[in-house]
């Protein structure tokens, strides 16, 4: 099953808009997929919640099959879940290109990390806003991406949790140019500019895009504000 692009064409379009499925209207999904690929969007980001590791419950592998039967587009999947080693191999084939996991479900991300690569997807390391860089420093050689959550995962339309930009500036001194920073949680017109300033390049906007009348609009301004010269 393909799970859409390779991370390395994801990566090559760069800076790249990820409209987070949170909010979409899930009694149309795939009215509401294809709106967003219409406007534009060259990725996806499905929010997964067990209603333990944070306290909402979302969806699972059915809709994110459901999402693969309708799009080719890559599949950023965030796992909000304890235990993420249990799923692994069905999260790539139910369709996930890019799997994220956070450090604060895991003992130790690595293997998982190697697992996800191992099985032809995106490894993505992520930190809440209390976790410091130096949580995920000893991995990130394992990462295609680190995602630094600028809101404290759960919900979707919090806002923006400024103090998060200087972490996103110091992974992006410290890590490679092929490995992205991510931002997700409260990212807006008026926050994207700041986090692309500070190095971030993959960007996921849930109400941004799905609280808006006109979700072209919105993506097509997103993507005008994402792009900065650093
Ligand atoms: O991981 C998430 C919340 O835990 C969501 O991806 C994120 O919050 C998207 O919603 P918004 O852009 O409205 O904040
Ligand atoms: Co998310």
């Amino acid at each position: 099953m393909s799970n859409g692009l390779t991370f390395a064409q994801l990566r090559a379009t760069r800076p790249v808009i990820l409209p987070s499925m949170l909010l979409c209207d899930f009694g149309n999904l795939e009215r509401e997929v294809r709106a967003v690929e219409e406007a534009g969007a060259r990725a996806l980001h499905l929010d997964i919640m067990d209603g333990h590791f944070v306290p909402n419950i979302t969806y699972g592998f059915t809709i994110i099959e459901a999402v693969r039967r309708v799009t080719e587009l890559p599949l950023d999947v965030h796992l909000m879940i304890t235990n993420p080693e249990k799923y692994i191999p069905q999260f790539v084939e139910s369709g996930a290109g890019l799997i994220s996991i956070h450090i604060e479900a895991v003992e130790d991300p690595r293997p998982l990390l190697e697992q996800i690569r191992s099985l032809g997807s995106a490894a993505g390391l992520v930190l809440n806003p209390p976790t410091p860089v130096s949580a995920v420093e000893p991995y990130l050689e394992a990462c295609d991406y680190v995602l630094a959550m600028t809101v404290m995962p759960g919900y979707g339309g919090q806002k923006f949790d400024e103090s998060v930009l200087s972490k996103v500036r110091e992974l992006r001194a410290m890590l490679p140019p092929e490995v992205l920073v991510e931002v997700d949680g409260g990212v807006s017109a008026e926050t994207i500019a700041a986090c692309a300033e500070a190095g971030a390049e993959m960007f996921v906007t849930g109400s941004a895009i799905f609280r808006t009348p006109d979700y072209a609009a919105s993506l097509v301004e997103l993507q005008r504000l994402a792009q900065v010269n650093r």
